[in-house]
């Protein structure tokens, strides 16, 4: 049993490809059930939980843009993908027992509520989790970004990102098998080093805002309780 979670509300951001696994397109099952049973552990333990979902395991607008077409709406297509991954996640909460709703940044108000600030207070004293669909609402922004702006908006205290590998490395590791992992690292240093584990544009927000990152993987043993007790294994960005 992991010791108590060091944080009371967190802002949860997992990618699209995370949500993939094994798979060459779409969402795993089996992976967003797990994502959900982590989410179950910690809400239960009394965390404030909002959860920013990416796209790009079903469409990312830049796909668009390099093939010569219009990447404005190639980007309003990829804030529709994380719609889509939101609707499954909410989907597999709820069969987790889990209560949530989804709250988007583009209207579709016959599927889901729009995002304001204020109802996303409101849902989250009242115990639910928030799911946030697409992303800012804007294209040529990503949902790394919005991750990191919902994070300041709901006052959370760390930015989780959950992820195909274990935590921030010198390079890439998936392309460098002997690019070498940091425990903890400056947002500052992530920056000037260029690891793009997460957007530079969300890692400035964090900073500005006094937020720490932690990059865990997805598929870790202990999930995201561990982590979030400090035990699992991670990279933590700490607030300046
Ligand atoms: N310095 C780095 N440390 C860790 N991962 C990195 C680094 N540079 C690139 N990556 C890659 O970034 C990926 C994380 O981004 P990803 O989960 O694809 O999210 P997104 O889809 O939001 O970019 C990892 O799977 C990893 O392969
Ligand atoms: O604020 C946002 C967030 C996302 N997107 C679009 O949605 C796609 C999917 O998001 P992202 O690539 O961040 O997903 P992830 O990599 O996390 O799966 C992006 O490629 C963009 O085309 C966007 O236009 N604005």
């Amino acid at each position: 049993m992991a010791d108590a979670p060091r944080y009371k509300r967190i802002l949860l951001k997992a990618s699209g490809e995370a949500l993939m696994g094994q798979k060459a397109f779409g969402i795993d099952q089996d992976i967003c059930k797990r994502l959900a049973e982590d989410v179950r552990t910690v809400w239960e333990q009394g965390v404030s939980v909002g959860i920013v979902i990416g796209g790009g395991n079903i469409f990312r607008g830049v796909q668009v843009a390099n093939t010569g077409g219009d990447r404005v709406t190639g980007d309003h297509m990829g804030m529709l993908a994380t719609v889509m991954n939101a609707l499954a996640l909410r989907t597999a909460l709820r069969q987790a027992g889990v209560d949530c709703v989804v709250l988007s940044a583009l209207a579709m108000e016959e599927i889901c509520d729009s995002f304001t600030q204020r109802s996303t207070m409101a849902h989250l004293e009242a115990g639910r989790v928030v799911i946030f669909a697409a992303g800012t609402g804007n294209p040529f922004f990503t949902t790394d970004t919005a991750a990191a702006l919902r994070a300041a908006e709901i006052g959370a205290d760390v930015l989780l990102k959950a992820t195909q590998v274990d935590g921030i490395y010198s390079a890439d590791p998936q392309k460098n098998p002997d690019a070498e992992r940091f425990d903890v690292i400056s947002h500052e240093n992530v920056l000037a080093r260029g690891l793009r584990v997460m957007d530079t544009a969300a890692v400035a927000v964090a900073r500005d805002s006094h937020i720490p990152i932690i990059v865990y993987s997805l598929l870790q043993e202990g999930g995201l309780a561990g982590v979030l007790s400090g035990e699992g294994r991670h990279t933590l960005v700490p607030a300046d």
